[in-house]
């Protein structure tokens, strides 16, 4: 009796099951042949809904690509930030953050980008690195740490890496400029932070600060999610 119950159970859910999939089968082929619900925008709210990261291979090496630039630039705030610390200089350099946003606003116009949304790039990838240099002293003064040798000098060597990213970042930030405005893209930028934009130092506080301008523009559905 009481496996007859059980297998009775079974078959109900098993029935269920296959009117719930005939169901969900027949209303997709219905209403794509009325070609209801179409518009990419209704599309993309339920893609959304069902899975927060919808962008194509494509579409996620690019985004890759510029976490990644993101990730490297942040992760030699260290390097930065001991060779300070030997040298016992302020975290801040006020008059280098501004050469490096002239520049860098000078170059948006060669690579036909936006000024100010490139300087706003920029500028968060400096606060960011502050925001590294700054918890790697107070951990420093806790401990009492001493001089931290085979440092990289900063002039010679570790400036120079910052500026070689720099051309790297402007070619990443040209390939992903024409899909920014998508809501697609900018929740895969979210979701694909919080995978790779990892590492010593990086937290939440960090990986927001540095992808916001990339989150900044108003969003809008993409036309075409095959971009
Ligand atoms: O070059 C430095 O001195 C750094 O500390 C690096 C950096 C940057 O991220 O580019 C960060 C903070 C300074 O205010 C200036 C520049």
């Amino acid at each position: 009796m009481g496996i007859n119950l059980h297998s009775f159970k079974k078959r109900q859910l098993l029935y269920i099951t296959i009117i719930g999939f005939g169901m969900l089968l027949t209303g997709g082929l219905i209403t794509g042949k009325l070609g209801l619900f179409s518009s990419s925008a209704i599309t993309d709210e339920i893609r959304l809904a069902s899975n927060s990261d919808v962008a194509t291979a494509d579409q996620r090496i690019k985004i890759e690509r510029l976490l990644k630039l993101i990730q490297q630039r942040l992760l030699i705030a260290h390097d930065v930030a001991r060779w300070k610390w030997n040298h016992k200089r302020p975290i801040e350099d006020r008059k280098r953050e501004q050469d490096l946003l002239a520049k860098v606003r000078q170059q948006a116009t060669t690579y036909n980008l936006e000024q100010d949304v490139v300087v706003a790039f920029f500028q968060a990838q400096i606060e960011a690195g502050k925001l590294i240099q700054k918890a790697d002293f107070q951990n420093w003064h806790q401990q009492g740490a001493k001089s931290f040798t085979n440092v990289p000098d900063l002039n010679k060597a570790i400036r120079p890496s910052l500026d070689k990213l720099n051309t790297e970042f402007f070619s990443a930030l040209v390939d992903i400029n024409p899909i920014l405005g998508c809501s697609t893209i900018q929740k895969s930028i979210e979701s694909r932070t919080q995978i790779l934009l990892q590492g010593d130092g990086i937290d939440r506080q960090v990986q927001s600060l540095a992808i916001k301008p990339l989150l900044g523009r108003k969003s809008t559905s993409c036309p075409n999610n095959s971009i």
